[in-house]
């Protein structure tokens, strides 16, 4: 099944007008008396033309909240509970109504899809429980954490408990599964809404130029469902997100830290475009891990129904936007979902295991995306003896250990059913699967599970506790013997600090104008002009003073406008997407089935080569980035040698931005001395570094399989960090001139 995609206007904000509103929804052509379907846009070069966008369906500004969810989520609730995962997500730019959408207002009728969902949730199990009369018992519980500036962190928890670092992401089995995650169980509406409501405290927020309370982060609910019959268990899980919104930081007027978290939620979301291209590209490769969200939404991956709620605002100031919103959303609504119910699994073996060998089934890693079917993975029993003779699937079918805190003695023994009320808080004991949740695998036997589960959960404990202890030691870390800072005054060491300060500043932000320079670049080899000049515009900023960038920028400008000389006598009027005559728009990716298509006769196996265009732990450009195959990207028809040859002055440009940065210091080229030579034993004598660090750092390099060049670098090394660089710095005051 594709993803469900479906638009939704918002009304028009206090100190919007009428007259700027330029989005609509309409009925599609074929059938005019349906419920809108189609979002309408004028092209921004030229008014009179318009471009439609068709979707599961469009909700106009007057769309209520209960309608969105009566209508979209509503009938996904009961495959919830027929043992599909559901996954709903908001995306659109900032102050689109993503939250507004997601959780909503306090009133009744401004409730959002979130506690409706839940609402739903418990309104369904109560009738469950009492049409079984008591032999189903349902229990609903919920983890609930943001990614916030690619890290994440537990929302049940206070910002107090958090960690620089956040927790860690594994993947289990081809799962993402995020570790020490708070589980809660929450038995009614009443309970859930007291967890929520304390947990949004804790999300990240602030005020925007665009958005009083916009969200600074991407926030993960998920709840679970386990339905327990005699001795039959299964579990769902119901993930609803909220993205933080992508946001043009011309508009913003963004602060230093406002803008570090926008630069963050841009590269995630831009992450999230290349997936879906790649997705829709049917390329090998997909950069899911080149951002947490992406890693954990998993987009296309993940077994169950999917809906995507594409938030648009109405007005004229978002229009460049909400065409790449739009555009977007038209790409991810061909992405294909396997619909895999979730297998219950025993709390005893049953006998019907071994004979179908389904213990056997090897734990699946992620599934290559596949034509749509409606499998249902069934577990074989004896209600359901037909389905015992399925060959077994190899899908998503991972051991995912019971937790000690979900057994429940009086389920086992029949004695009604025990929720657990005493357990205000049950921390996960082991990596708790994120949005992605897989079927189950049935357990040979309870007590032999539970042994090796609590193993496990041992170990994970240990390793979070281990994880936060060195966190402390190292921000209380003393300097280490030997050095002399005493002999330092006071003032040339503050100076000293505030010059390297300036430093790192300097490099990130020149990191940040090579990302932006590096996806201007990914546009060009696509053909994308106007999206590469944006991205160049915003790196300008970064670089003001080269004349590269500037002679780049003045070329594309000339190129764009040719373009749109050639095209001016084109007729106008409503033209469909796929017959949109504007370059400058087809290459924000408006992409008619047929280019499509085109995209996937060559260059699968370059695929990789995407990486190569832009290391993003690194922030630098790799040589050759140019692929042979780079024409299947383009648009227009251009001969590949000027293709190649604009590449490679691409090329010259990412080399001289990246060779004109500041100078290292003295101390600088110490510590990436020490870093560069991968000995462990030098790197934790490092201030702030410890074995295990210092281990996390040579991983990373061999990781990277380069070296790391100046400081900024090394601050975005995993484990290292800004402040990390600091006290490395600190550590060689007086010791490295
Ligand atoms: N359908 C709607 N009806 C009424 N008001 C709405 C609607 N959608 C959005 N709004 C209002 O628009 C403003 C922005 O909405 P919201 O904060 O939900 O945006 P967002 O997309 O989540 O932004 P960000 O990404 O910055 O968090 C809020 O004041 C919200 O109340």
């Amino acid at each position: 099944m594709s993803v469900r995609v479906v638009a939704r206007i918002r009304p028009l904000l206090k100190q919007e007008l009428e007259k700027d509103t330029i989005v609509e929804a309409a009925p599609s052509a074929t059938e005019p008396l349906a419920t809108p379907s189609i979002v309408r846009i004028p092209n921004p070069k030229n008014e009179a033309e318009a471009f439609s966008f068709q979707f599961n369906s469009v909700y106009d500004q007057q769309a209520t909240q209960q309608q969105v969810f009566d209508d979209e989520i509503a009938p996904t609730v009961k495959h919830l509970f027929k043992g599909f995962d559901v996954t709903i997500f908001a995306y659109g730019v900032t102050g689109t109504g993503k939250t507004h959408t997601m959780r909503g207002g306090k009133l009744l009728a401004e409730r959002g899809v979130i506690p409706r969902l839940l609402s739903s949730i418990y309104r369904r199990s109560r009738k469950i429980e009492k049409d079984t009369e008591g032999n189903t018992n349902i229990d609903v519980s919920m983890s609930y954490y943001e990614i916030y500036n690619d890290r994440v962190f537990d929302l049940f928890e206070g910002p107090e408990k958090r960690t620089p670092a956040g927790l860690p992401i594994r993947d289990n089995n081809g799962k993402t599964v995020v570790v020490g995650l708070t589980e809660r169980p929450c038995t009614s509406l009443k309970d859930f809404e007291t967890l929520y409501d304390q947990a949004n405290v804790n999300r990240s927020t602030s005020a925007t130029k665009l958005n009083a309370h916009s969200s600074r982060s991407h926030a993960v609910l998920c709840v679970k469902v386990t339905q327990v019959t005699g001795n039959e268990v299964r579990v769902s899980t119901a993930s609803a997100i909220d993205l933080a919104g992508s946001e043009d930081n011309r508009r913003t007027d963004n602060g230093k830290e406002r803008m570090v978290e926008s630069a963050s939620i841009n590269k995630s979301l831009f992450v999230l475009a290349q997936c879906v291209e790649a997705i829709s590209k049917k390329q090998n490769r997909i950069p899911y891990r080149e951002s947490k969200m992406t890693r954990i939404l998993s987009l296309g991956q993940n077994n169950g129904l999917t809906v995507m709620i594409l938030n648009l605002a109405p007005v004229r100031s978002y229009h460049l936007d909400t065409l790449s919103s739009l555009n977007f959303a038209n790409r991810t609504k061909k992405i294909e979902v396997n619909e895999v119910e979730n297998r219950p699994f025993f709390r005893t073996a049953p006998k019907a295991e071994s004979k179908s060998g389904t213990t056997q089934i090897p734990l699946a890693n992620r599934q290559p995306l596949r034509p749509k079917a409606l499998s249902h993975n069934v577990v074989p029993s004896k209600e359901q003896p037909d389905k015992v003779e399925k060959p077994v699937k190899a899908f998503s079918v991972y051991s995912d250990k019971p937790k000690p805190t979900i057994a429940r003695p009086g389920h086992l023994s029949g004695q009604g059913h025990p929720r657990m009320a005493e357990a205000q808080k049950r921390t996960s004991s082991e990596a708790v699967p994120t949005i992605n949740r897989p079927a189950k695998v049935l357990k040979p036997s309870i007590a032999k599970s539970e042994a090796a589960m609590s193993q496990k959960s041992i170990e994970e404990l240990i390793e979070k506790k281990v994880a936060e202890k060195l966190a402390e030691q190292a921000l209380s870390m003393k300097l280490p013997p030997g050095t002399t800072e005493q002999t330092i005054s006071p003032d040339v060491q503050a100076r000293l600090i505030a010059l390297e300060r300036r430093v790192v500043d300097q490099e990130s932000a020149r990191a940040e104008g090579l990302r932006y320079l590096l996806m201007a670049k990914q546009h060009t080899v696509r053909g994308e002009d106007v999206s590469a000049l944006c991205m160049y515009r915003l790196a300008l900023p970064h670089f003001p003073d080269n004349a590269k960038l500037a002679q780049k920028m003045l070329k594309l400008q000339e190129k764009i406008a040719r373009k749109e000389e050639e095209r001016r006598p084109k007729s106008s009027g409503g033209v469909p997407i796929s017959e949109g005559a504007a370059e400058d728009l087809r290459t924000r990716k408006y992409r008619s089935q047929e280019d499509d298509e085109e995209y996937q006769d060559e260059g699968h196996e370059e695929e990789e080569n995407d990486e190569d265009v832009f290391d993003q732990r690194t922030a630098k450009p790799r040589r050759p980035v140019i692929r042979r195959n780079l024409s299947v990207f383009r648009d227009d028809a251009a001969p590949a040698a000027q293709h190649h040859a604009e590449s490679d002055s691409e090329d010259e440009l990412a080399h001289s931005l990246m060779h004109t940065g500041p100078d290292q210091t003295p101390r600088s080229k110490h510590i990436l001395r020490i870093i560069n030579s991968k000995d462990v034993a030098q790197i934790r004598l490092l201030k702030g570094v410890g074995a295990k660090k210092a281990e996390m750092i040579v991983n990373a390099l061999c990781e990277m399989d380069d070296e790391v060049r100046h400081v900024g670098e090394l601050g975005r090394l995993k484990g290292v960090g800004v402040k990390g660089v600091e006290r490395m710095r600190e550590g060689l005051v007086g010791v490295v001139a």
